[in-house]
């Protein structure tokens, strides 16, 4: 007999600022970031095994199976929760790779909170969100599953409610490599802190923007062609971009005109991230 699936959506996320204050002796650097998750995202489905394999039947392009967060994360919370039990894994994945919309992190999120469900661990979100810091600095956000003014590398969280507009995220066909505009030597790397409340609104800039305009071309003409219709910004390290909408029919109207020629989509800005709607109607 086949065990019962379990199907969790992960979630995009936007960075709708992203401010970095400096560099930290380990290479990492220190941030401000205001985090808002999309109703837009990827599809896990979770069968459980009692032999204790772990298998990801869904392959990657370029990510080998041990690589994968999804079996990184699963397998780091077997070996730390000490189960016995095992997992199948199936995932639709529609998010970009290498698009700053945090696919890699979002699916090692709901991959931890999915297990700790099956497997009936009963770890609380503080521990859950711990474990995912060490598998990437946007995990624990994703665990946690609220809007958020980050602090630190990313993983000092205070919960925010920004505005939820429609957002239109265009996707440049380029893969930005995090680390790499990390370390460039133009980055600017001394912004001045800002105070998490009132929720910065007109301190929007992503400090990572020049550096990855200059190195993208794609990128660049995705915030021109936006930038027609409203304010484009970029999220995280690229390459998506985005620009708010007030209502669906608008961004629609604006999504039509530009993905003529750009890869794109239209998602709802949402402060409640939509992994976390699924479990609570579980529960
Ligand atoms: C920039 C953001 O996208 C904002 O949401 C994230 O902080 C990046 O998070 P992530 O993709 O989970 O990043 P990680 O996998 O932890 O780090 C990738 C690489 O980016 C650099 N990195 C990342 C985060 C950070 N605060 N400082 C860094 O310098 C490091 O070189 C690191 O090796
Ligand atoms: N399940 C996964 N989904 C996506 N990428 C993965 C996954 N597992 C490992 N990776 C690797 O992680 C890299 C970064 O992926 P991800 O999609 O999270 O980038 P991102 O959207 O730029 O993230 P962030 O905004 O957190 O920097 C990929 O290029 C890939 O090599």
């Amino acid at each position: 007999m086949s065990a019962a699936r379990l199907t969790l959506p992960a979630p995009a996320k936007l960075n709708l600022m992203l401010h970095i204050l400096g560099r930290r002796a380990d290479g990492y650097h220190e941030l401000q970031t205001l985090f808002q998750f999309l109703d837009y995202g990827d599809e896990l489905s979770f069968a459980v095994r009692d032999d204790g394999v772990i298998r990801l039947h869904t392959e990657f392009d370029g990510v080998p199976h041990d690589s994968n967060l999804i079996v990184r994360a699963a397998k780091k919370l077997q070996e730390q929760s000490g189960s016995a039990l095992g997992v199948d894994i199936w995932i639709e994945k529609i998010l970009p790779m290498g698009g700053g919309i945090g696919g890699g992190s979002s699916n090692a999120a709901t991959t931890l909170l999915g297990l700790n469900h099956l497997w009936q661990l009963g770890w609380d979100e503080d521990r859950l969100a711990g474990l995912g810091l060490t598998l990437g600095a946007d995990v624990p956000v994703f665990v946690r599953g609220h809007a958020a003014f980050a602090e630190g590398v990313g993983e000092k969280l205070t919960p925010v409610d920004p505005d939820e507009p429609w957002y239109v995220v265009l996707v440049p066909q380029v893969s930005v490599s995090t680390a790499e505009i990390f370390s460039d030597p133009l980055l600017t790397r001394d912004s001045a802190p800002i105070k998490v409340r009132p929720v910065p609104k007109g301190n929007s800039r992503n400090d990572c923007l020049p550096v990855v305009a200059r190195r993208y071309p794609e990128v660049r003409n995705a915030l021109n062609l936006l930038g027609k219709f409203t304010e484009a910004k970029l999220t995280g390290t690229g390459s998506c971009v985005f620009g708010a909408f007030p209502n669906k029919a608008e961004a629609d109207k604006v999504s039509a005109l530009l993905t003529e020629t750009q890869t794109g989509f239209v998602a709802k800005g949402s402060n409640v991230s939509m992994l976390h709607r699924k479990l609570q109607s579980l529960l």
